[in-house]
């Protein structure tokens, strides 16, 4: 079970990579959320930085903190961002999207110079997919999405796979900041995360995935004492 502790120095190590005058991307998530609170006391402090945010949820913290954001069609370049992760393997391989934010993390993460992702060590796994999987589709024919996506995950190794529209305790369907559908895809254990990211983004109606493979360069671990960093 994670603490709130771990997450917090996750975090903090995390700040040791940003420098005055970065423009920075900005996760989503309740690690992330430490970052920013952080990065705001710096900027209260005299750090220069301009930001991008990774969500409408990131956007509204990051404006009460007083972090100055850009507009995402003003950004030239990302240096560096900081997001957590539902799940992180050996290879700095990643599922994320549990916040349903993953098409924006994927989009800031993939255009940064350097991800950093922060998490506690519950997410530290041998193997991706204990944590299910999300895809973001569009509602239109999200049915017929669904069957392609579940036959992927047949075609990838995976023993029956359980494809599940991601919905709110009281039964509204989750929808994106990109007014999209989450479907959240049971998978245990994913043999292949790359041969499985590449057969997801083949299939008509997936707007994006949630496995980030070969996108984060440094992975922190937190602990109760500090962080563990780890460089891919
Ligand atoms: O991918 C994400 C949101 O889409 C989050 O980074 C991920 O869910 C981890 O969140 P938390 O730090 O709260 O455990």
């Amino acid at each position: 079970m994670a603490n709130e502790l771990e997450k917090q120095n996750a975090a903090a190590a995390a700040m040791e990579f940003v420098e005055d005058g970065m423009t920075i991307g900005l996760g989503t998530g309740s690690t992330a959320k430490y970052f920013v609170q952080m990065l705001a006391e710096e900027i209260a402090d005299g750090l220069v930085v301009r930001c991008i945010e990774t969500s409408e949820q990131t956007r509204r913290l990051a404006e009460s903190l007083g972090v100055p954001l850009i507009p995402s069609e003003q950004i030239e370049r990302i240096h560096l961002t900081v997001d957590g992760a539902d799940e992180v393997d050996e290879h700095g391989f990643l599922i994320k999207g549990g916040g349903a934010a993953l098409l924006r993390e994927k989009i800031i993460a993939n255009a940064s110079d350097h991800m950093v992702v922060i998490a506690d060590p519950s997410k530290q796994v041998e193997r991706l997919g204990k944590f299910p999987l999300p895809v973001e589709v569009t509602p239109f024919g999200y049915t017929i999405t669904a069957k392609k996506v579940y036959d992927a995950l047949c075609s990838s190794g995976i023993d029956r796979p359980r494809v599940e529209l991601r919905a709110q305790p009281g039964g509204r369907l989750v929808m994106t900041d990109g007014g999209n559908y989450i479907l959240d895809c049971h998978c245990q254990r994913i043999p292949d995360a790359e041969s499985l990211a590449a057969r997801l983004s083949n299939v008509p109606g997936v707007v994006e995935h949630g496995l980030f493979i070969g996108i984060a360069r440094t992975v922190i671990i937190g602990n109760e004492a500090g962080a563990t960093v780890f460089e891919f």
